[in-house]
């Protein structure tokens, strides 16, 4: 049932089995003048805890893309493969088509943006397309239109997507299928046509098969985790729901991607809005994981029966887990030690972390005693600032969508 990935030259196309296997190609998206939109009044919106100081950002994510750059990470940054992608005259018409909504304009203003847009190179839509435009940035000399004049400068005409950050949440790759996720939050939804077109028209990707309808019911890649080849765990919460849990789960059937799903009830919280703010896999048999929740989490055990899915459960999520892997027991690593401390880190995303290889994570430092804890558990933790990226509530595993990582392959047998 599983194969050995066979040559030792470096892999290059797109498959991921596990969330731990050696990370080799990964999409980030180094933050940039969306983030520069948050204000006050909108950031609670545009899903913000406060508003970051960009600078700093950039520098600290800087930081991270080299930290994984040192460890020999291809670092595919999501301005650059989107600008690339509208090289495609194809592309860049149907980005334009994708910015502009004409509920929100107007027939008239709608018009005069879509001839504009369909003028700007590539570099420049794709700056509308990630960091929005405002009504007084709008270029277009129809000063008449009743919803330009009626509109305060400041009002977005084509909203901003700070939350591109977090690469994770928007696309997944399952084995070698990519997942462009249907994205609950409606300051998210726009995300999905982004990271359509990247998939559609950069080479290359244009020849990636697809494991889910970007319109379907809602799944956020922050819920998706890969436990084992196989083996996927589904968070069904804030974000993603049951029937988007699913209907990915009847898709990776369907195509052979993996054997067993379980799907995984967490608080429908902003604390918790993704399985992996609560939990993510450090070693192949190993989680850091949130202890207030570390023995009430249950999950349901999905499994493909003739042209339908058994449901069988709910269990505990260990026991669940433990058995799909084929494995005795996961060994859990808590975040933190006394109650406060863990509430703590559970929020700055201490629980967030992003394996590089088997037992190698990438943690943010301000988590000091969920990382020391990690640590005396053998894990090799590399520390990165995060002070302002962490504004957005995310680390390292929601700012990150592995698109090459090594290691078994799940291969759907007919048996
Ligand atoms: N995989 C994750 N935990 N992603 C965090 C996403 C944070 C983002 N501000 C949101 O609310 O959507």
């Amino acid at each position: 049932m599983y194969t050995d990935s066979a040559s030792t030259a470096p892999p290059t196309k797109p498959r991921v089995d596990s969330e731990v296997g050696k990370l080799r190609t990964v999409l980030l998206h180094r933050p940039g003048a969306e983030l520069k939109r948050l204000t006050p009044r909108n950031n609670d919106k545009l899903l913000f805890d406060g508003v970051p100081w960009v600078d700093r950002a950039q520098a600290e994510h800087d930081a991270f893309a080299e930290v994984l750059r040192g460890r020999d990470v291809e670092v595919l940054l999501l301005a650059d493969v989107l600008r690339e992608a509208l090289d495609d005259s194809r592309a860049h018409s149907a980005g334009v088509t994708t910015a502009v909504d004409e509920r929100k304009l107007g027939t008239q203003l709608a018009d005069a943006l879509r001839s504009y847009l369909s003028t700007v190179d590539p570099a420049g839509l794709a700056d509308v397309l990630t960091a929005g435009l405002t009504f007084e940035e709008l270029p277009v000399a129809e000063g008449a239109s009743l919803v330009r004049r009626m509109h305060h400068a400041h009002d977005f005409a084509i909203d901003p997507l700070p939350n591109l950050l977090f690469t994770r949440d928007s696309s997944a790759w399952i084995a070698d299928r990519v997942a462009i996720a249907s994205l609950s939050m409606p300051a998210r939804r726009r995300e999905t046509s982004v990271l359509d077109l990247i998939y559609a028209y950069h080479p290359r990707f244009r020849a990636s098969a697809r494991a889910y309808g970007a319109h379907s019911a809602p799944v956020e890649g922050g819920d998706v985790l890969l436990l084992a080849p196989g083996v996927l765990a589904i968070g069904v919460g804030e974000r993603t729901t049951p029937a988007g849990a699913e209907s990915l789960a009847r898709s990776a059937f369907a195509e052979g991607l993996a054997h067993t799903v379980l799907a995984v009830p967490i608080a429908q919280d902003r604390a918790t809005m993704h399985l992996d703010t609560v939990c993510t896999m450090v070693d192949s048999d190993a989680v850091v994981m949130y202890p207030a929740i570390r023995d009430s989490l249950t999950a349901f055990t999905l499994r493909p029966q003739d042209d339908t899915v058994a449901v069988s459960g709910p269990a505990p999520f260990l026991e669940a887990a433990a058995n799909a892997m084929g494995i005795d027991r996961l060994r859990v690593i808590d975040t933190g030690l006394d109650p406060v401390t863990a509430e703590r880190e559970q929020w700055d995303d201490g629980n967030n972390t992003l394996a590089l290889a088997p037992g190698v994570v990438v943690a943010y430092e301000r988590n000091a005693e969920t990382n020391a804890r990690l640590a005396h558990a053998g894990i090799e933790v590399l520390p990165i600032a995060g002070s302002e990226l962490g504004s957005g509530r995310g680390g390292p595993r929601c700012m990150s969508c592995p698109i090459i990582r090594d290691g078994d392959q799940f291969t759907a047998t007919s048996d």
